[in-house]
C-alpha cells in the first residue's frame, strides 16, 4: 500500500514556482500530490544530490528540490533541471544553535573585505548579540566587517526573518532576539508556531490538495509576525493598518475577514474596497484563502454596496456624475463673481461632508479651502447648491456621495440591517462621504471597523481627518514595513516619487528582494519611446516572462489606447486590465491600483502628463493646485511600485518634475 507523506512547504518554493509558467506550475503541483502519495513511484526518480538535498522529477526538465527531516519531507524549491540542483549545491539546511530556528541558508559565505576607511555598519553589534538574532556562526564576522552593500549581499542568502532583523539594525531600530524554540525532535520543530512562518505544515493529503488548489500563493500561509498580529488582535474600536505599496495591507485585510467570520460565525461581516475590480479579487482571495465561500461574508465595492442598499430603502435613483452637474453648476452660478472650477469644487466638497442644509454649510470649517468667503458669499453659494441638488432630486438622481449619505441615514435610524464588523482595503481614496458611510456600516464595538491604507497612493480624494468623521483610532493603528512585492531597487526608486506630505507615514519599506536596476530612458519623440518599449517587451520574452505577466501603463485612456495599437501591429497582443487573457496587459495607471506584475513599463512619464497639465489648469486655487500635485505624484509612485521584478519608465522631450534622476 502506497505511504502518506507529511510534506512541509518552504517559502523558497512558493518563490521559486512564480517564476515558472502556469502550465509548468500545474505539472509542479501534480507531482507534488503524487509524491505525497507514492514518493518512490517510478516516474517521480527521487534521487539524492548536493547537500542532502533530493530531486524528483516533474517532466524532462522541471525538478522539485526536497530535503528529508524526520519523518517529513521539505518541499524547497523548483526549477529548470540545471538551476534547480544549482540550488541545492548553493544552499544548505541547519538549526540554528541559538534560537533553535530551522534555517535554508547559502552555503558558500561570500566574504567581503572593507577598506579601513569606509564604515562597516554592523561592527559596533557584537558577535553574540548577531548570533543571538539568528544569525549563522558563519556569517557572524562577514557581517560585522562588510559595507552596507556587502552586508546585502550576505543577507541574501539568509532567511526573510534573519533579513529583517538586521534591516532593522541597519535602520537604528532595536531589535529583541526571539525566543528560543525548545523542541524534541524535527516532527515537534517542523510544527512549532514560530517555524509556521517559513515551513507549512500538511500532514494529510487534504491539506496538500487544498494548499496546491488554486492560486497557492505564499501568503495564504505565511505571515509576517507584524501581520500576524493585526490578522487575529481583538481591537477594542476602529483599527487602522498603513503601509506603502505592497506591504501587504490588502493580504492581511482578506486574513482579518477570514479570522473574523470564525470569530463571529453568526454575524454578518463586510469586506469592501475601492472599485469593482479588486472587489472581485477580493473575493476570489478570500474563497482561496478558506477553500469556499463563507456564507457569513458580504464582498462588494463600496459605491455598489451603497446604490443596493439605497435601492432597498428608497428605491431606484440615477446616479449624476461631472458630466451631468457640471453644466448645471456653470449655468446657476453665472451671475456670482466666482469662477466656475472653484464652484464646482466647493459644491463638491458640500457634496462630500453632506452639508445639505444652510445651518450645516455655514458652520463648516472651510480650514484648508484656498479662498475664503464672507457670511453673503457663502449665502449665495448655497443658494446655487441648493437649487442643483433640488433639480437632481426633481429627477430622481443624485451623486455616489448622496447615496452614501442617505444610505448613511437609513442605517442611523434602523432602517439597514448593519454589519458585525466592517474590513476595508484601499480607504486612502474614501472621502467623507465613503468614511461616514463605513462608520454606519458597522455596529460600534470591538472589532468594528478594520480599515487599510496608503498615504502615499491618495489617487482620487483630497485627504480626510479621521478624527472629524468620529473615527477615533488611537492605540490601534499598525504600520507595515516589509515590502513583499517588489525588488530594492525599484522600491526605491517608487518611494523617491512620494509627496512630501506623505513621506514620514509610508516611507523606508524595508523590500527584500534584489534584481535588476529600473530603466529611465528619455527619447525625442513618443514613437521611438514606443519603439523602444516594444524592443524590451521582446526582451521580457526572451527572458521566459509571458506576455500576461507584463503590463503597459500611460497616465491617459488615449495614450494607453495608442500603446495598445502599437502592441498589436507588432504582434503582442494587448488586454485591457479589467479582463483576464493571456495578452499584455494595457491600461491607465489609475486602472492600474492594487494590481502587480512581473514587468511594467510605464510609458510617458512625461512633462505635462505627470502631472496632467489639464488638471493642474483646472485647479481654481494654490492650495487645490498642491492636491492636484500631490494626487499626481501619488499616482506617479502607484505606477512604479506595480512591478515585482522589471521597470522600464520611458518620457519623450521634457521628462516629468517628478521622475527622480
Ligand atoms: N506574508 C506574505 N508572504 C508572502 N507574500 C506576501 C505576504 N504578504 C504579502 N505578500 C505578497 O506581496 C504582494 C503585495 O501584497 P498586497 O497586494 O497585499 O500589498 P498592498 O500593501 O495591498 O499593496 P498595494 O498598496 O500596492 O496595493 C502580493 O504579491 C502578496 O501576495
Amino acid at each position: 500500500m502506497a505511504e502518506t507523506v507529511t510534506l512541509s512547504i518552504a517559502d523558497s518554493f512558493y518563490k521559486a514556482k512564480d517564476r515558472l509558467t502556469a502550465a509548468e506550475r500545474a505539472l509542479v503541483m501534480e507531482s507534488l500530490l503524487l509524491f505525497a502519495q507514492n514518493p518512490r513511484h517510478n516516474s517521480l526518480n527521487l534521487e539524492k544530490i548536493h547537500n542532502g538535498f533530493w530531486s524528483t522529477r516533474v517532466n524532462r526538465d522541471i525538478r522539485i528540490i526536497l530535503y528529508p527531516y524526520g519523518k517529513a519531507w521539505i518541499v524547497a524549491y523548483c526549477d529548470h533541471h540545471d538551476k534547480a540542483y544549482e540550488w541545492a549545491e548553493r544552499h544548505r539546511v541547519e538549526v540554528h544553535p541559538v534560537t533553535g530556528e530551522l534555517q535554508f541558508t547559502r552555503a558558500e559565505v561570500v566574504v567581503v573585505t572593507v577598506p579601513r576607511e569606509v564604515e562597516a555598519p554592523l561592527a559596533r553589534f557584537d558577535e553574540d548579540y548577531l548570533l543571538s538574532l539568528g544569525v549563522p556562526p558563519d556569517y557572524l564576522k562577514p557581517l560585522r566587517y562588510a559595507t552596507e552593500d556587502g552586508v546585502l549581499e550576505l543577507l541574501d542568502g539568509l532567511p526573510q526573518a534573519i533579513q529583517e532583523r538586521i534591516l532593522d539594525l541597519l535602520d537604528g531600530k532595536p531589535v529583541v532576539p526571539p525566543p528560543r524554540i525548545q523542541v524534541q525532535n524535527p516532527e515537534e520543530l517542523l510544527a512549532h508556531p514560530l517555524i509556521q512562518r517559513q515551513f507549512h505544515l500538511l500532514q494529510s493529503l487534504q491539506e496538500v490538495r487544498q494548499a496546491l488548489q488554486g492560486s497557492w500563493e505564499a501568503w495564504r500561509f505565511f505571515l509576517h509576525p507584524l501581520q500576524q498580529e493585526v490578522v487575529k488582535a481583538h481591537f477594542g474600536g476602529p483599527a487602522r493598518v498603513t503601509g506603502g505599496a505592497g506591504t501587504g495591507k490588502t493580504v492581511v485585510a482578506i486574513h482579518r475577514t477570514r479570522t473574523l467570520a470564525q470569530r463571529y460565525p453568526e454575524a454578518r461581516i463586510l469586506l469592501t474596497t475601492f472599485n469593482k475590480g479588486l472587489a472581485q479579487r477580493l473575493k476570489i482571495a478570500l474563497k482561496g484563502l478558506a477553500g469556499e465561500e463563507l456564507p457569513n461574508v458580504w464582498v462588494d465595492n463600496l459605491h455598489n454596496l451603497a446604490l443596493r442598499l439605497y435601492e432597498e430603502a428608497y428605491g431606484r435613483v440615477h446616479i449624476w456624475k461631472e458630466e451631468e452637474y457640471r453644466p448645471v453648476l456653470e449655468k446657476l452660478s453665472q451671475g456670482l463673481s466666482f469662477s466656475s472650477d472653484f464652484v464646482l469644487s466647493e459644491w463638491e466638497m458640500a457634496d462630500a461632508w453632506g452639508l445639505y442644509t444652510w445651518e450645516a454649510y455655514r458652520g463648516f470649517s472651510r480650514e484648508g479651502r484656498g479662498i475664503p468667503l464672507s457670511a453673503r458669499e457663502r449665502r449665495s453659494l448655497f443658494e446655487v447648491f441648493q437649487r442643483v441638488w433640488e433639480g437632481m432630486q426633481a429627477q430622481g438622481a443624485t451623486t455616489f456621495s448622496g447615496v452614501c449619505h442617505r444610505v448613511r441615514t437609513a442605517l442611523e435610524e434602523g432602517n439597514l440591517p448593519r454589519f458585525r464588523a466592517v474590513v476595508a482595503d484601499e480607504t486612502q481614496d474614501f472621502g467623507p462621504a465613503e468614511l461616514m458611510l463605513l462608520r454606519a456600516l458597522a455596529e460600534e464595538g470591538a472589532d468594528d471597523l478594520f480599515l487599510t491604507l496608503d498615504p502615499g497612493q491618495r489617487i482620487y480624494k483630497g485627504p480626510t481627518s479621521w478624527r472629524a468623521l468620529g473615527l477615533e483610532v488611537q492605540g490601534r493603528s499598525r504600520r507595515l514595513r516589509v515590502n513583499y512585492r517588489t525588488t530594492r531597487e525599484i522600491g526605491e526608486l517608487a518611494e523617491r516619487t512620494l509627496p512630501s506630505q506623505v513621506e514620514g507615514e509610508v516611507r523606508g519599506s524595508l523590500a527584500l528582494l534584489r534584481g535588476s536596476k529600473p530603466e529611465i530612458r528619455g527619447f525625442p519623440r513618443e514613437e521611438a519611446a514606443l519603439e523602444e518599449l516594444l524592443r524590451w517587451l521582446r526582451w521580457l520574452l526572451d527572458q521566459g516572462l509571458e506576455p500576461h505577466q507584463m503590463a503597459v501603463l500611460a497616465r491617459t485612456h488615449n495614450l494607453s489606447k495608442r500603446v495598445g495599437e502599437g502592441l498589436q501591429r507588432e504582434g503582442l497582443l494587448p488586454q485591457g486590465l479589467e479582463t483576464d487573457g493571456e495578452g499584455v496587459w494595457c491600461g491607465t495607471v489609475h486602472g492600474a491600483k492594487g494590481l502587480e506584475f512581473r514587468a511594467v513599463a510605464l510609458f510617458g512619464a512625461t512633462a505635462g502628463l505627470f502631472p496632467l497639465r489639464t488638471l493642474l489648469d483646472r485647479a481654481a486655487d494654490p492650495q487645490e493646485r498642491a492636491l492636484v500635485e500631490e494626487k499626481e505624484r501619488s499616482l506617479l509612485y502607484v505606477a512604479l511600485s506595480r512591478p515585482r521584478e522589471y521597470l522600464w519608465v520611458g518620457y519623450w522631450g521634457e521628462p516629468s518634475p517628478y521622475l527622480p534622476s
